[in-house]
C-alpha cells in the first residue's frame, strides 16, 4: 500500500468528516460536523490517501496557549484518525510525521500540543504527557468546606442562561488563562460551538446546561457550567447528579462561593467534575478531602517541534545554564546539542560536552513545568554527565501553578 498525504483539497470536507466519524465510531448526528467546521482550519487539514481514497486525516489549531512565563503561539493538534480497513499500516506515521515536518517549515509555532484518545499512541512522534487532570465524584453530604473558606459579601451567585452569559464568562477565563499553562485561547466560534452548544446529543441523557455566575457591582468573578439531573432512590431519598463541566473563579472568595453553589444543589447527592487541575484548590477547601474520590487521567501532550525556539521561549523558576544533548528521530533538526541558559533564555548549538542527554519526548513533558524531570530520569530516561546538572535542570523547569488545558480540543 502506497500512501499519500497532502492538504486537504476544496470540496473534500465531508470525506474528512466521514473518515473522522468512522474512525471514531462516532455516534453524533452528521450536522454536528458542521459546528467543528466552525473551529477547525481548513488549510490546516492534511489527509492521508490510498490511490483515490481518503483514509486518514489530522489538523491543527492556530492557539494561543500559555507556558510557563505567558502565551506563545502553539499548534493544537486535533481530528486524527485513520480508517479502520487501514490501520497499523502506517497512515498515522506518515501523517504525523507530514504535520511535525510542515510545523518545522511553516516556523509560525515552535510547539505542538494535543489531547490523546489513548496514551499509548504520541510517544512514539516526540510527545510527552506535559500535564495530568483529576476528576472528582464528591458526595454532597461529605462536601463541608473547612472553617477557613473565604467569603466576600460583596459577591452574590446568579442563575444565568449561558449563553447570556457569555461576556462574564469569558472575562473570568481570560482573567485565568495567562497565569496557568496549557489553558489556551478560546476564539468567538470555539465558545459558541464546543463550550456552549446544548443540543440532546451534547445532554447526553442529563438536563440542559446550566450557569451560575458569582458576580460583585463589578461584573463576573467566577462560573460554573453544570448539567443536572434530579432522582429519587427507591426510598424516595434524593439522589440526583450534578456533571461539572467548567468552573473557573479569577479569587478564592468567588472560588468558594461557586463550587457551593454546585455542591449545594437541591435533590442531587453527587458532583462529578471531571477534568480538574491537579492543583485544584478544591482539595484545600473540603473539610474532608477524601471525599473527592480522585481519578488521574492525563490532559495534555506537549511536542518541542523546534527545541531550541520553544525552551528559548518560556520562564524559568531557577538559574541554569547547561549543555542538552537532545535525541529526536522524527525530527532530526532537533538532534544535537544545545545550550540552554536561564536568565536571558536563550537557547543555541553548541559543540561543549553534554551535561545531560534526554529523548525530545521526556523534554516535552517537563516544558509545561508539571512534570518534574527528576522523576523522568529515576525511571531511566535521562542520563546526567555533570553532577548536579538533573537537579538543575529540574528546579529550572518546574512551575507553579501545575498545567491544565481545561477542556479537550
Ligand atoms: C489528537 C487526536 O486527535 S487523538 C485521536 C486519535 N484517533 C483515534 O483514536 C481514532 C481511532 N483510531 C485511529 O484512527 C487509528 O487507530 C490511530 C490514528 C490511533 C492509529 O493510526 P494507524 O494508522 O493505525 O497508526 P500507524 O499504523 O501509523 O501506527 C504507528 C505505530 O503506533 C502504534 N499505534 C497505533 N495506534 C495505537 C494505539 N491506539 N495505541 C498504542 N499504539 C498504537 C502502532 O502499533 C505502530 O507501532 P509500531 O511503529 O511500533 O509498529
Amino acid at each position: 500500500m502506497s500512501i499519500t498525504v497532502r492538504p486537504l483539497g476544496g470540496s473534500e470536507w465531508p470525506a474528512f468528516v466521514a473518515v473522522d466519524y468512522e474512525a471514531f465510531s462516532a455516534t453524533y448526528p452528521l450536522e454536528m460536523a458542521d459546528r467543528w467546521r466552525e473551529v477547525v482550519e481548513l488549510d490546516r487539514l492534511l489527509t492521508a490517501f490510498d490511490g483515490d481514497l481518503m483514509v486518514g486525516g489530522a489538523g491543527a489549531l492556530s492557539f494561543e496557549m500559555t507556558v510557563p512565563g505567558g502565551p506563545i503561539p502553539v499548534a493544537g493538534v486535533t481530528s486524527v484518525g485513520v480508517l479502520p480497513s487501514h490501520r497499523r499500516r502506517g497512515v498515522l506515521t506518515a501523517l504525523m510525521t507530514r504535520q511535525l515536518h510542515g510545523l518545522h517549515e511553516d516556523g509560525r509555532e515552535a510547539v505542538a500540543a494535543l489531547y490523546a484518545s489513548q496514551a499509548g499512541i504520541y510517544g512514539r512522534f516526540g510527545y510527552g504527557r506535559a500535564a495530568d487532570t483529576l476528576s472528582f465524584r464528591i458526595p454532597t453530604h461529605g462536601s463541608a468546606f473547612t472553617r477557613s473558606a473565604p467569603a466576600d459579601p460583596a459577591l452574590r451567585l446568579r442563575v444565568a442562561a449561558p449563553a447570556d452569559a457569555l461576556p462574564g464568562l469569558r472575562r473570568v477565563y481570560d482573567a485565568v488563562r495567562p497565569g496557568r499553562p496549557g489553558m489556551y485561547a478560546r476564539s468567538d466560534g470555539f465558545w459558541k460551538t464546543e463550550i456552549i452548544p446544548d443540543t440532546e446529543h451534547d445532554r447526553g441523557g442529563m438536563g440542559p446546561l446550566r450557569c451560575l455566575i458569582a458576580e460583585d457591582a463589578t461584573g463576573a468573578r467566577g462560573y460554573a457550567l453544570f448539567r443536572a439531573k434530579a432522582g429519587w432512590n427507591e426510598h424516595g431519598v434524593p439522589d440526583g447528579e450534578v456533571r461539572l463541566l467548567e468552573l473557573m473563579a479569577s479569587d478564592p472568595a468567588a472560588y468558594a462561593l461557586v463550587w457551593r453553589g454546585v455542591l449545594d444543589r437541591d435533590l442531587c447527592s453527587v458532583v462529578h467534575a471531571g477534568r480538574r487541575p491537579v492543583d485544584d484548590p478544591i482539595m484545600h477547601l473540603l473539610a474532608e478531602p477524601r471525599q473527592l474520590n480522585a481519578v488521574w487521567l492525563d490532559d495534555l501532550w506537549i511536542r518541542l517541534v523546534d527545541v531550541d525556539r520553544a525552551l528559548a521561549a518560556r520562564a524559568y523558576a531557577a538559574p541554569a545554564d547547561l549543555v542538552l544533548e537532545i535525541e529526536d528521530e522524527v525530527c532530526p533538526w532537533n538532534a544535537g546539542r544545545l545550550r540552554l541558559v536561564t536568565g536571558k533564555a536563550s537557547c543555541e548549538p553548541t559543540g561543549a560536552p553534554p551535561d545531560l542527554t534526554l529523548p525530545v519526548d521526556v523534554l516535552g513533558a517537563a516544558y509545561l513545568g508539571g512534570r518534574p524531570l527528576r522523576a523522568a530520569a529515576d525511571a531511566g530516561l535521562v542520563r546526567e554527565h555533570r553532577p548536579g546538572a538533573l537537579r538543575e535542570l529540574s528546579a529550572a523547569m518546574a512551575w507553579d501553578p501545575a498545567p491544565w488545558g481545561c477542556r479537550v480540543f
